[in-house]
């Protein structure tokens, strides 16, 4: 099997915080891996890890087969990355600000031309070109953040909370695009507090004072603990491991 991230007893270090504790875990590639846990659990400096953004204390790591540290030039190339905050500019046009990410990703004319208009199909951005983001709903705009992470032809694609604060129709057809990109071969990380949304990944971990507590697919998760859903099971975890007040 392909797999999409490696990593081998990963941990980070911030003075005598540890953020992230001998993370190992395999990820399957062209599948939804949903990294969960709750605030101060490691997510993210995980997260700035694999993107290689903040070296490793110790441990290792690839992703795409690239070495997290010696070669997280080749990896930025190769991953989209959507925060939470859609990082789009208001003031510019829904066409400008895909221009923008365009000459970021270093695309050139030929390039931004085909890909910008696979985009604007597949996110049916039609008719909205001009419009100034700013304008736009908050679905719309996480249609568009979406698709600009996506205009470089990323194989991976990281999705940081991408739909905090959006309508429940525009996540589940948020949720319905991200499925179809897999099923064409893209690798999706997710993380999310929305645990009934976190149940539609194909994987997830738990993750709990940077500690790894659970990796494995939702329904075998449910099952091993006698439960219904995995929002129960995420509250089972955390207070079998102190509560909240450990964090
Ligand atoms: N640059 C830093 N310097 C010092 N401590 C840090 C730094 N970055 C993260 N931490 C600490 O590491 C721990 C893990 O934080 P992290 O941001 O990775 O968690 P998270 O699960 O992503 O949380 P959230 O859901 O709030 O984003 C926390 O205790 C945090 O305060």
């Amino acid at each position: 099997m392909e797999y999409v991230i490696e990593l081998k007893d990963l941990t980070k270090r911030f003075g005598n915080i540890t953020a992230v504790d001998k993370l190992s875990i395999k990820v399957p590639s062209g599948k939804i891996f949903g990294l969960l846990g709750p605030n101060g659990s490691g997510k993210s400096t995980t997260i700035r890890m694999i993107c290689g953004i903040i070296k490793p204390t110790s441990g290792h790591g690839t992703v795409l087969g690239f070495d997290i540290v010696k070669e997280s030039e080749k990896i930025k190339k190769s991953i989209g990355y959507m925060s939470q905050k859609f990082s789009l500019y208001e003031d510019l046009t829904v066409k400008e600000n895909m221009d923008f990410y365009s000459s970021i990703y270093g695309l050139d004319k030929k390039e931004r031309i085909e890909r910008e208009k696979i985009i604007i199909d597949m996110m049916e951005l039609h008719n909205r070109e001009n419009q100034i983001v700013g304008t736009l709903s908050g679905g719309w705009k996480q249609r568009l953040a979406l698709g600009c992470a996506l205009l470089h032809n990323p194989k991976f694609i990281i999705l940081d909370e991408p739909t905090s604060g959006v309508d429940p129709v525009s996540r589940r057809l948020f949720w319905n695009t991200i499925k179809k990109l897999t099923s064409e071969g893209l690798s999706v990380l997710v993380t999310t507090h929305y645990m009934e949304e976190a149940q539609e990944s194909d994987f997830v971990a738990f993750m709990f004072n940077g500690h790894l507590l659970k990796f494995g697919t939702p329904s075998e998760i449910i099952k091993e603990n006698n439960s219904n859903n995995l929002e129960d099971v995420f509250i089972k975890y955390v207070n079998e491991h102190g509560g909240m007040d450990k964090l």
